[in-house]
């Protein structure tokens, strides 16, 4: 699928792949604005994401997930990092797709278990093991972006390696 339009940007990839961090460093370096899909999904029920998934379950933060998702639809000259799950859904997956050009963080697995935290702010990292399994089954699904960056490096220096990709 492509996009109609390159006035958006979504990094999408696993969690601690870098999406939070990199949207900012393109929103400044473009004068973008950034959207945070998980920071929405906490402004929006006044919670973390950890007392989402604990008082209402996963299924329910999928649900606010996606509706949040397309709150930010219309928005334009806009980067979206999304959740480590956003892009998993298919009907996100498809919206994603037809909304922005879709770039695929791709971290090594030694990088991001240094990164993401077990003491349940991202809940389905928690059991290592669980936690390693998913990696692996999603890396297949994160492959159907329009583009993967490997995620190693300093982070201004991905955002130019992104630019170029981009031919912009
Ligand atoms: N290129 C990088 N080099 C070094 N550290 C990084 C880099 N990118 C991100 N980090 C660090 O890794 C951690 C996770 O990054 P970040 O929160 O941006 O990931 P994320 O993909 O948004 O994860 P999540 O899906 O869980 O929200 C943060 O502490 C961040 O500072
Ligand atoms: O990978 C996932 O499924 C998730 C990643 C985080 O960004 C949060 O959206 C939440 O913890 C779920
Ligand atoms: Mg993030």
């Amino acid at each position: 699928m492509t996009p109609s339009t390159t006035d958006k940007i979504y990094l999408v990839g696993f969690m601690g792949s870098g999406k939070t961090t990199v949207a900012r460093a393109l929103g400044r370096r473009l004068g973008w604005r950034v959207i945070d899909l998980d920071e929405e999904i906490e402004r929006r029920e006044g919670r973390t994401i950890s007392q989402v998934f604990a008082e209402h379950g996963e299924t329910y933060f999928r649900k606010v997930e996606r509706e949040v998702l397309l709150a930010f639809l219309p928005a334009r000259h806009a980067i979206v990092a999304t959740g480590g799950g956003t892009f998993i859904q298919a009907a996100n997956r498809a919206d994603i797709l037809a909304d922005g050009v879709t770039v695929w963080l791709d971290a090594a697995f030694h990088h991001i278990v240094d990164r993401v935290p077990s003491d349940g702010r991202r809940p389905l990292a928690a059991d290592r093991e669980a936690f390693a399994a998913l990696f692996e089954e999603r890396r297949a699904v994160y492959r159907l972006a329009h583009m993967r960056l490997d995620a190693q490096g300093r982070v201004e220096a991905l955002v130019e390696r992104l630019l170029h990709k981009l031919g912009w």
